[in-house]
């Protein structure tokens, strides 16, 4: 079964629209945890579009009310990133080799480039006890993932960007899905374990389930808030927790 982590970015987008506290960042947490989401992921980036450095300390001082639920924090290793989640302790961070600029996370790491870098961060993250991930790019194949292993990180995030955007050319889909599944099975054979994340959608998850199995832990928020939107947030997280199952 696949563990459903909470993006909760786009709720935080909304509420930064005006000068006011909601919709609640933290009322929206509590709304999915208790509708059975194993974890609440964010992305702080450096110019606060959407979570804020404050929003991440709230949602651990949630996560406390919750044992068992995991706290998933998303980002470049930049010292201020380093600095937050030595002082918050999520259970996991995600590494993303994201620019300040980038409008999204659209790719991931070197392995090969950025190998002294990684290695060096993974120790520190590690040094408080943080499960790392690593995002990856979906063809990375076996030389990436030996790659990706050797920076002794536990997991890698399958960017499931390229998939998610193949919503209107089946045989394109084929394809990605064919480069997920190879990436994940190298990446079980290598001992690392495998999440996944980006753009993934009630419409194309199940495809994804079937095609990449082992999966431990998706991240959604995207689509789940455009679908909360219609369904609510306890429905929708309930509908994605069906098709993981
Ligand atoms: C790493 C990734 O693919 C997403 O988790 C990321 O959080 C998306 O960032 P935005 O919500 O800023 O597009
Ligand atoms: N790591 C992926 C994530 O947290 C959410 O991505 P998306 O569903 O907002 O595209």
């Amino acid at each position: 079964m696949t563990l459903l982590s909470v993006n909760l970015n786009a709720v935080a987008q909304l509420r930064n629209r005006r000068d006011l506290p909601w919709p609640s960042v933290t009322g929206i947490a509590r709304l999915v945890l208790a509708a059975g989401a194993a974890g609440i992921t964010v992305h702080p980036r450096p110019d606060e579009r959407h979570i804020r450095r404050t929003d991440v300390f709230d949602l651990a001082e949630v996560l406390r009310d919750y044992p068992g639920r995991e706290f998933n924090v998303e980002g470049y290793p930049s010292e201020d990133f380093l600095a937050l989640v030595a002082e918050v302790h999520p259970h996991q961070v995600t590494l993303v080799p994201d620019d300040p600029s980038q409008a999204t996370s659209d790719h991931g790491w070197d392995f090969v480039a950025h190998a002294e870098l990684l290695r060096g961060v993974i120790g520190r993250l590690h040094g408080h006890g943080a499960r790392v991930s690593l995002f990856t790019d979906p063809d990375v194949g076996e030389a990436g993932v030996a790659a990706a292993k050797a920076t002794g990180a536990d997991r890698i995030e399958l960017f499931t960007g390229p998939y998610g955007a193949c919503f209107s050319d089946p045989a394109r889909a084929e394809r990605e899905l064919g480069s997920l599944a190879a990436t994940a099975a190298a990446a079980a054979a290598a001992g690392l374990g495998v999440n996944a994340g980006h753009d993934l959608t009630l419409a194309n998850l199940s495809a994804f389930q079937a095609a990449v199995p082992g999966v431990a832990e998706a991240s959604i928020g995207h689509a789940l808030t455009a679908d909360a939107l219609i369904m609510g947030f306890a429905e929708a997280v309930r509908r994605y927790i069906a098709v993981l199952s």
